[in-house]
């Protein structure tokens, strides 16, 4: 295979987008990079694949010609249990599962990278990394405790994206200090008493309890935090009962809280606990609180990195460079920032939906254009 064309590249995304696969069960989705990575030209590379406890993921070492260092590159593979509603003609063929954050570009702009360097041999070993498991299940944590990134394969540096509508098409946002959020994932369980729904004074619901604690929930934002610092508690999935006329016995909650420091996580935990205990009380039920933070450290960009990133970008007359603002979007590349220096971007898609929304639909303008300005970075980076 040669320099891969325009035309290409979006076939590859679309199909990519056609089967997308929930973390850990990325299956067909690493088949399919395997099938593109081996019409490749692989004389300099190496694959390594089927890992013990993390099988969908791959990784490709590029030899340099004359290597200073071994830089690493990440790209996300998993999606989303969204259901799509973009009308398009090559629209997720797996039912209530939706590439709905763009991870099909993610991989799409990672598979061009890693065929110009395939063509185009470059002075430093470069080690791309197809990881699982960005929405859930922390893929990157997962490997790196695994080992994978010894030896040959440890990256000096690291670099990964992520897509953003609110950016044109191709643009390239960063920024020094913290891009993304720290995560925790909160899960919260009340156990009540079921009942007919004719005779609540013999029950005790928790669908009231439930629904007493989201309300609750919504002060933690608005009064136990400094406005001056932010922070997010979003519960995206409650569930409780079976039927309408039998009174809930039980109520599950999922959620995540998210901040820009670890400090402001904590505080949210915290309350979060004393809001469930105290709705548990009142409402003479159980509760059960579980946090994971899984790896998804805020997204912390190493010094020196982003500022030789930034300002390649800025004097670039190729790229299209943005300096953005902090996100509250989470990462779990924040974990391997922690373990490595590197420098995590956005790559604009500019489009009126927003990540996570069953109607997000990328411009496929912005994968070319975003191949073009990592290349060129990538390149300057090798001789600087
Ligand atoms: C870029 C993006 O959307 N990332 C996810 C990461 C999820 C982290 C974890 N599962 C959690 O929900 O806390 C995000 O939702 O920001």
């Amino acid at each position: 295979m040669a320099q891969l064309t325009d035309e290409e590249l979006i076939q590859i995304r679309r199909h990519l987008h056609q089967i997308p696969e929930l973390a850990m069960h990325e299956t067909q989705t690493h088949d399919y990079l395997i099938e593109v990575i081996s019409k490749m030209n692989l004389e300099h590379a190496e694959i390594r694949e089927q890992l013990p406890d993390l099988p969908t993921a791959v990784l490709v070492r590029i030899e340099g010609t004359n290597p200073q260092r071994t830089i690493g590159y990440r790209t996300d593979i998993d999606a989303l249990p969204v259901s799509e509603q973009t009308g398009l003609p090559f629209s997720s063929t797996h039912p209530d599962v939706m590439h709905a954050c763009g991870h099909d570009i993610h991989m799409t702009v990672a598979l061009g990278v890693l065929n110009h360097f395939l063509e185009h041999q470059p002075k430093d070993n470069v080690v791309f990394f197809f990881q699982p498991a960005e929405e859930s299940e922390n893929g990157g944590k997962v490997a790196y405790e695994q080992g994978v990134f010894q030896g040959k394969w440890q990256p000096d540096e690291f670099y990964g994206l992520h897509d953003n509508p609110d950016l044109p098409a191709g643009a390239i946002g960063c920024r020094m200090g913290t891009l993304f959020a720290g995560t925790t994932e909160v899960n919260v369980d009340f156990h009540g008493k079921s009942g007919h729904a004719a005779f609540p004074q013999n029950a005790n619901d928790m669908v009231v309890a439930a629904s007493q604690f989201i309300n609750q929930v919504q002060t933690i934002i608005s009064r136990s935090i400094n406005p001056i610092e932010s922070g997010v508690v979003t519960f995206g999935l409650m569930k409780a009962g079976t039927i309408r006329n039998v009174i809930a016995g039980s109520a599950r909650l999922e959620g995540t809280i998210r901040g820009l420091t670890q400090v402001m996580i904590e505080r949210i935990v915290e309350r979060l606990k004393e809001v469930a205990e105290g709705i548990a009380k009142s409402y003479d039920c159980t509760v059960k609180i579980a946090f994971n933070q899984g790896g998804y450290l805020p997204v912390e960009n190493n010094p020196e990195l982003t500022k030789r990133f930034i300002s390649f970008c800025e004097q670039d007359d190729q790229t299209n460079f943005v300096e953005t603002a902090p996100a509250m979007t989470g990462e779990d590349f924040g974990y391997l920032l922690s373990k490595f220096p590197g420098t995590m971007f956005w790559l604009g898609v500019e489009d009126d939906s927003q990540l996570h929304s069953a109607t997000l639909n990328p411009k496929e303008e912005s994968i070319s254009k975003g191949i073009n300005s990592i290349n060129r970075f990538l390149e300057f980076r090798m001789n600087h």
